[in-house]
């Protein structure tokens, strides 16, 4: 089932396509799956889970028990120094117990934590090695939604939850069997009201994860969109649609809080089923006990004892209701986490991949055809072949598939037919990284990491020093305008840059990749205009960036296409002319009516 943000007034702008109320109760290889996380800890914690399970088990039953013989045998006989010493035993259980609680409380939550960054630190791992294609189909939002939410409704389930249910448990088993041991009739007199209390109970339980479910799903969706909101507020301004997306929120947010209140009012009901049985068990006991009593089937020790043992009874089955929901949710949640573990990167690495060497870095396409989707081809049989040392334009109109071509050089993708060679080597039989490492991408919108000018520059190559950064940048043309910010290269810059002009990002993108200093460079060059001091800075920046390497140029300026050894032009996926440009003009196809359409209106040819 889909869930999307249907408006109450008409069409919604926004639509989030992200998750589903599961139904489903159960899915046990997935529980096994969860509880595996458990495994490397297990040599560490078992001893102490063992200790906690003995000292709650003797706790909780021994203390009614003593109680009992305490009233029989030392009080009602008068029995002071025996009742001294039982009182000693119970203080010391109680001080066991206050020991292992707050040992429990230290080592459950360490070993929560400790498996809940194991599990984040494992998918974002993953993540990071997933093919484009998977970024493909999904929004930043709901990715993020699941490295934070899904994993955070884990924890609850590892901090308490696991060691909770074999405690509870056990202890209930313990206390039916000591209540037997005690006095079977008024056992059963009082178990009566269990069936009644599990029947009700499981109906409002199915009623409850679902509703909680439903909280998870418009969380998923706040998160979502304000990912959106935030990343695209420029836009949003720009358009002036903040009132839209004020009241798409608040649409949003008042969803999210009715699903709580309804989640929180229907959990509520639960507590008072238990407390209801709990009071219909003690008049029985009461009732019931009175008259065994006065019968003299049991002591007064035993009918204290029984009370004991009964308000303990009701307070883990209370938990373990409670537990059962986080297992439901922690279900629903692992089910979406191991979808993303479970995705394999589509451009898989061959076990017996080859590493490339230092490659001279020719580029051959042979006949290569590529779909998306697999349903419509955007390039059709592209034969190619580039120099090592060449640099290379692409041109043509938008969509012709110009960043295709680049995105199988770099192999975010694999071609649907034909193949591609660097240095005569299929790209299929490379290790990865061997090839990414020699092939640097700078793209048109330049991405600028959170830190300082110094750090993003470095990120070509983490290794160099301070002295390398600043010999790429002056050899680029950067150093001037880094100098003058207010801190040189330690300012400071955020996520998108946004200190630094679209020229000085670009310089420093191009900084980067001279650092990087790759056998194939792919540069998208820049749309946007700027002015003609900036492009002189710009074009000369990039000859040097150029020297002594293969490049492809996604070109959009003349100037560039004009220096570069060959133009390809593609149009509609297929390569149609290819030469430099003194050849392609005279020859008066496609590229001379590209030249004089697109390019006259900002340069003279
Ligand atoms: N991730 C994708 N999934 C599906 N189709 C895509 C994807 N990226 C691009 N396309 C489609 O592939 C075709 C070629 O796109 P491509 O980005 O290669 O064109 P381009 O020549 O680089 O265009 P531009 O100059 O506008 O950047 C287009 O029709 C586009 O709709």
């Amino acid at each position: 089932m889909e869930q999307d943000m249907t408006s109450k007034q008409g069409q919604e702008r926004f639509h989030y396509s992200i998750d589903n109320v599961i139904d489903k109760p159960y899915n046990w290889s997935q529980m096994a799956r969860l509880a595996g996380y458990m495994k490397p800890y297990l040599n560490k914690w078992l001893p102490l889970a063992a200790f906690s399970l003995i000292a709650v088990t003797i706790v909780r039953l021994g203390v009614p028990f003593l109680m009992s013989i305490a009233i029989d045998e030392a009080i009602q006989k008068k029995d002071w120094s025996y009742l001294l010493s039982l009182t000693a035993i119970i203080l010391g259980l109680y001080l066991l117990g206050w020991f292992e609680s707050a040992l429990r409380i230290r080592w459950t939550n360490q070993l929560g934590h400790s498996i809940i960054f194991d599990l984040r630190q494992q998918l974002f791992t993953h993540i990071q090695r997933l093919s484009h294609r998977f970024f493909d189909g999904r929004s930043a939002g709901s990715i993020i939604v699941r490295i934070t939410n899904d994993i955070n409704s884990l924890q609850d389930l590892f901090t308490n939850g696991v060691v909770n249910i074999f405690i509870d448990l056990t202890i209930l088993i313990g206390i039916v069997v000591m209540l037997f041991v005690l006095s079977p009739t008024l056992t059963l007199g009082i178990m009566i009201v269990l069936p009644l209390m599990f029947l009700i109970s499981i109906k409002l339980r199915k009623k409850i994860r679902l509703s909680w479910q439903k909280v998870r799903l418009k969380q998923s969706s706040i998160n979502s969109h304000l990912n959106e909101s935030i990343q695209g507020i420029r836009v949003t301004q720009s358009f002036t649609q903040e009132q839209e997306n004020i009241s798409f929120f608040k649409r949003m947010n008042r969803d999210n809080y009715e699903a709580w209140r309804a989640a929180t009012q229907q959990s509520a009901t639960f507590r008072p089923v238990v407390d209801m049985a709990g009071a219909i068990g003690t008049a029985i006991l009461i009732g019931l006990g009175a008259a065994l009593i006065q019968a003299d089937h049991i002591s007064v020790g035993v009918f204290v004892a029984f009370a004991y043992y009964l308000g303990n009874f009701w307070e883990p089955i209370s938990r373990l209701g409670q537990v059962y929901n986080q297992l439901l949710m922690a279900m629903a949640s692992s089910e979406r986490i191991f979808e993303f573990l479970d995705e394999k990167p589509s451009v898989p690495e061959k076990q017996e991949a080859v590493e490339l060497g230092v490659i001279r870095g020719e580029i051959e396409l042979d006949d290569v055809s590529f779909s998306y989707d697999g349903r419509r081809d955007v390039l059709h049989e592209i034969n190619l072949t580039i120099r090592a040392g060449e640099t290379v334009a692409f041109v043509g109109h938008t969509g012709s598939g110009k960043t295709s071509i680049v995105n199988l050089i770099c192999r975010f993708y694999d071609p649907t037919s034909g193949c591609i060679r660097i240095d005569g080597v299929d790209l299929r039989e490379v290790q990865l990284d061997s090839l990414r490492s020699q092939v640097s991408i700078v793209l048109q919108d330049t991405f600028i990491f959170s830190g300082t000018i110094m750090e993003n520059i470095r990120f070509g190559r983490p290794g160099a020093t301070d002295a390398e950064v600043m010999q790429a940048a002056k050899e680029i043309g950067a150093d001037p305008f880094i100098r003058r910010l207010p801190g040189g290269y330690d300012t400071e810059v955020e996520e998108r840059g946004n200190v630094l002009s679209q020229g000085e990002r670009q310089l420093l993108s191009f900084a980067r990749a001279l650092l990087a200093d790759p056998r194939i460079l792919v540069l998208d060059e820049a749309t946007a205009s700027i002015d003609t001091e900036t492009e002189v800075k710009v074009q000369r920046a990039l000859n040097r960036l150029l020297q002594g390497r293969t490049a492809i140029v996604i070109a959009h300026r003349l100037s560039t296409i004009r220096e570069v050894h060959k133009i390809i032009v593609l149009d509609h996926g297929r390569l149609i002319e290819q030469g430099n440009h003194e050849q392609l003009m005279r020859k008066r196809g496609t590229y001379y009516n590209l030249v004089s359409t697109s390019f006259r209106v900002t340069e003279k040819e």
